[in-house]
């Protein structure tokens, strides 16, 4: 079970008007949220309340500023401007409590490739400051339930792409964060161990944990989510549960496609030179 308490801090401090029971606690919260990189604005002024203890879907198109948001909020890169808050602690004035309590398993992982995955394990543990007999009990787990056991002593320079990200998952989760944050985690990732890493997420949110991921595969977000941010070209366009965001739509892609304003385009006469016959 995650720390409560750092959970409740949030809740204290999330200033929810209107008092008892209205909104479940923030396990984020951000405001004014900025980040330029040159002419090039990635993330322009976002709010965001992520609620406690939810499976939380950024949604959002290539480019929308997915990831700079998710470096901003997890303390990877600094925002020009904006807060974050993480149960109730700012980020990046309180660096060290916030980082002892989330997991992260960031875009393009860079993971130390000569060590085997068991070693890996072993190593992050130790840096979380874990005693070393629970990092190996929960390592021993961990590999286990990913379907890693067989691979554990392989070096992870020799890992594939799916067994990177799981390996990568069980580091982030070794700890037992509060708040996981995962940016595109089931990218290149086959079926079955897609759905391994589904199952592991869903045990850790049904205890209370949050989990929040990007990834622009709707049907995925649609199946794993109860809650939805849709951003685009650096903004929040909605925010809120599945059924919310969703509204009168049938799908979330629909839902999706119409509030990035991406409907009906098509390639038209532009690509008539593509195809096999013509013009040959
Ligand atoms: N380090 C950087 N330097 C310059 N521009 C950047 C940098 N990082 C991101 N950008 C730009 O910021 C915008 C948002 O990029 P970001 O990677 O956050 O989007 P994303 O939603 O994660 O996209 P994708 O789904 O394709 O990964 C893009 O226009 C991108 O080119």
């Amino acid at each position: 079970m995650p720390d409560q308490a750092f959970d409740h801090g949030a809740a204290a401090q999330s200033g929810q008007a209107g008092g008892a029971h209205t909104a479940p606690p923030a396990a984020v919260r951000v405001q004014g949220l900025w980040k330029r990189f040159g002419e090039q604005i990635a993330v322009a002024g976002i709010d965001l309340e992520l609620p406690a203890g939810k499976f939380i879907g950024l949604v959002g198109p290539n480019g929308a500023g997915k990831t700079t948001t998710l470096s901003m909020v997890t303390g990877l890169l600094r925002p020009d401007q904006g807060t974050v808050e993480i149960g109730g602690h700012d980020v990046w004035r309180d660096p060290v409590r916030v980082k002892s309590r989330i997991g992260v398993l960031p875009e393009g992982l860079r993971l130390f490739e000569r060590l085997s995955g068991r070693e890996l394990l072993a190593y992050s543990g130790r840096l979380r400051g874990l005693p070393g007999a629970e990092v190996d009990k929960r390592a021993t787990q961990l590999l286990d339930v990913l379907d890693l056991a067989g691979s554990q002593h392989k070096l992870v320079v020799d890992y594939s792409t799916g067994m990177r990200k799981k390996i990568g998952l069980a580091a982030a989760l070794l700890h037992n964060p509060q708040v996981l944050f995962l940016d595109e985690p089931f990218e290149g990732v086959d079926p079955v161990s897609a759905q391994t890493i589904r199952g592991v997420l869903e045990r850790y949110t049904a205890s209370g944990a949050t989990v929040i991921f990007s990834s622009h595969v709707m049907e995925l977000v649609e199946s794993l989510c109860d809650w939805v941010a849709v951003m685009a070209a650096g903004r929040i366009r909605a925010q809120g549960t599945l059924a919310e965001v969703r509204g009168d739509a049938p799908t979330l892609q629909s839902a999706f496609l119409e509030l990035v304003g991406a409907q009906g385009r098509d390639a038209g006469e532009s690509l008539d030179w593509l195809g096999g016959g013509a013009g040959r």
